[in-house]
């Protein structure tokens, strides 16, 4: 177990207005784990506890128009005002006030006196002749919802703050941290400004300036408001104790499914790796992801040229869990791939796998082998998520599969690198790339126009991509000129459909990693037509793909299907015999 104590600082904008500095000191635990039977599994827990102060600056530029020669003239006003406020825990956010400290709201009374800068909400009513400002306090200790709070009536308002950009500035921020404005009106300046100091409509500016720089010397004479009472720092610090217990189980909870090891003492798929697996990287990074040899019953299929769209089935934002553990690991290259085809399934077998947790994966298509190629593998890797010992990275890009530099380059990153292709009868695939197409472009030609040079004499269009992805044993070729076939996993995306659960353990083997995702992670979703995810990742709620994946096909003349598939059988035939596996299309 390791103990590190650190000071640093960071800080937001609310708006364009309010500017919040933190400087917290923190306290953080490392604790590696290592329990060996007959093999070995590790986790890794990192807690920190954080106490943080606030700076607040508050800033603002306006247009001004003021009278005469000033006219149309652009000032630009700076009022600070800085104030160190003692948080007990970053996450709680500072002190609340008493509950006796908030005069009941129905009762204009006294200015309140502030203890601490809690007011969560600041109402600024609509500017009249007489000035009256109320401002809300959130009751304390539960009583989050109720007023409390303190209205102060006849108070004369300072001509600067008046001024509308002001008064934007203060819709702007409610709910914020921004109360001090109100603050400044109800407390300070009724008692230490007399309105006239406010006036100088001959030169506002200046006026609002010293203002500011007298706002901000009041604020800085106020008193700090006092520590929390040693009791809420002890519940504070149970509840840390509480989280960080439950994370250190939830991750055991899968380090154990995944590496039985850890209660049982069975295998984890690192102990059986073959050391040969763990080859260097291209770039020295060694890969720590040793697989085993693929099963003898592989598949065989090919990839597309994709740009898929982005939805929420392509998250990149890691979950609760993932980014409690984001500041440990390190990022890898992907030790698998899945590089195509377009339309195949790609997204869908990303997700199902991403349920695993030795898999980590980025969400989004990084099309680096066939776009972003220049920008290095260091720019590659620093896409990827952070990985512990024993997970494996992974990315899929569908376009890989159809590009022909992508086999060599793969190849030079690491000659280990695992791909896995999900395979589509290349007839639907066409029409559902071309689905795709026509939900962004609604004025293309119809399908059948765009698959035949002569329609009459039946001559497809080879050129159109759509109809070239298809012809997956002639992209297949390339790939085994740079790695095996042992190398190669053919999913079928009809099966993927059909028995996603059948398929994904295929591909779990493939992979080296324990059977973990099985036909209890999937429920078929009638409205939806798909197999969906019980529990995706990072989230308890049953989660199918998004409207861009299963979309109604348009209807294709008869005619036109048949010369396709005429077409494609010869490629398909080939195809079987190159990967040993007869999907059935013909
Ligand atoms: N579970 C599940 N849910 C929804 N859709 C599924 C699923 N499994 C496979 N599919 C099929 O995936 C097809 C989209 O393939 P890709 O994800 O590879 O498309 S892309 O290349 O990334 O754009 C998509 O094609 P279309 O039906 O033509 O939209 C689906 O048929």
């Amino acid at each position: 177990m390791h103990v590190h104590i650190g000071i640093y600082t960071h800080s937001y904008t609310h708006t364009h207005a309010l500017h919040i500095m933190y400087v917290c000191a923190c306290m953080c635990a490392h604790v590696h784990m290592r329990v060996c039977t007959r093999t070995c599994v590790c986790a890794h827990v990192h807690v920190c506890i954080h106490a943080c102060a606030q700076i607040h600056t508050y800033m603002h530029a306006y247009t001004h128009s003021p009278p005469s020669s000033r006219g149309g003239s652009r000032y630009a006003d700076r009022v600070s005002a800085w104030r160190l406020v003692p948080a007990a825990l970053c996450p709680q956010g500072p002190p609340r006030p008493r509950k006796k400290q908030a005069p009941p709201v129905s009762e204009p009374g006294p200015t309140p006196a502030f203890s601490a800068p809690q007011i969560s909400q600041a109402h600024v009513p609509p500017i009249t002749g007489h000035q009256r400002w109320a401002t809300v306090h959130r009751g304390s200790r539960g009583a989050s919802k109720r007023l409390s709070g303190a209205l102060q009536t006849g108070l004369p308002v300072p001509a600067p703050l008046l001024h509308p950009p002001d008064i934007s500035v203060v819709q702007k921020l409610q709910g914020i941290e921004s109360t001090f404005i109100a603050r400044f009106e109800m407390e300070a300046l009724s008692e230490r400004f007399s309105p006239e100091q406010w006036h100088e409509p001959s030169a506002p500016d200046p006026m609002t300036t010293r203002a500011g720089r007298a706002l901000a010397a009041l604020l800085l004479s106020q008193p700090q408001p006092p520590p929390p009472p040693v009791r809420r720092k002890l519940a504070l610090l149970f509840a840390m104790l509480c989280v960080w217990l439950y994370m250190f189980l939830y991750s055991c909870a899968g380090s154990c499914a995944a590496a039985p090891g850890l209660l049982l003492g069975s295998g984890s798929r690192a102990a059986h790796a073959p050391p040969a697996a763990l080859a260097t990287a291209a770039d020295g990074t060694p890969p720590r992801l040793p697989f085993r040899a693929p099963p003898a019953t592989l598949l065989a299929n090919e990839g597309a040229a994709s740009q898929e769209e982005q939805g929420p089935e392509a998250p990149d934002s890691p979950s609760p869990i993932s980014s409690f553990f984001s500041g440990s690991g390190s990022k890898q290259l992907p030790q698998a791939i899945i590089i195509g085809v377009k339309k195949g399934g790609t997204r869908a077998l990303l997700e199902f796998l991403r349920v695993h947790p030795d898999v980590r994966a980025v969400g989004a298509e990084p099309h680096f082998f066939d776009r972003s190629y220049d920008k290095g593998l260091a720019w590659y890797r620093d896409l990827m998520p952070r990985t512990l010992d024993g997970q494996i990275t992974m990315e899929k890009t569908p376009s890989y599969f159809v590009t022909r530099e992508a086999p060599a380059r793969i190849s030079a990153m690491s000659k280990d690198t695992k791909l896995i292709v999900v395979v589509r009868d290349p007839v639907t695939r066409a029409i559902s790339d071309y689905t795709q197409t026509l939900s962004k472009r609604p004025d293309i030609p119809s399908f059948e126009s765009l698959t035949f040079k002569n329609r009459s004499a039946g001559l497809i269009d080879t050129s159109w991509s759509a109809i070239q992805i298809g012809i997956y044993a002639k992209h297949l070729e390339h790939w085994l000129r740079h790695f095996p076939l042992r190398q190669l996993l053919f999913v079928s995306g009809e099966r993927l459909i059909r028995d996603p659960a059948g398929e994904l353990g295929r591909v779990q083997d493939f992979l080296g990693l324990k059977r973990i995702i099985t036909d209890k992670h999937f429920y078929f979703n009638k409205t939806k037509g798909f197999p969906c995810l019980k529990k995706p990742e990072g989230s308890p709620k049953p989660h199918c793909l998004g409207k861009t994946k299963g979309r109604p096909h348009p209807d294709i003349d008869s005619e036109a299907l048949r010369r396709l598939r005429d077409f494609y059988r010869p490629f398909n035939r080939k195809f079987y015999q190159m990967t040993g596996h007869d999907f059935g299309w013909d």
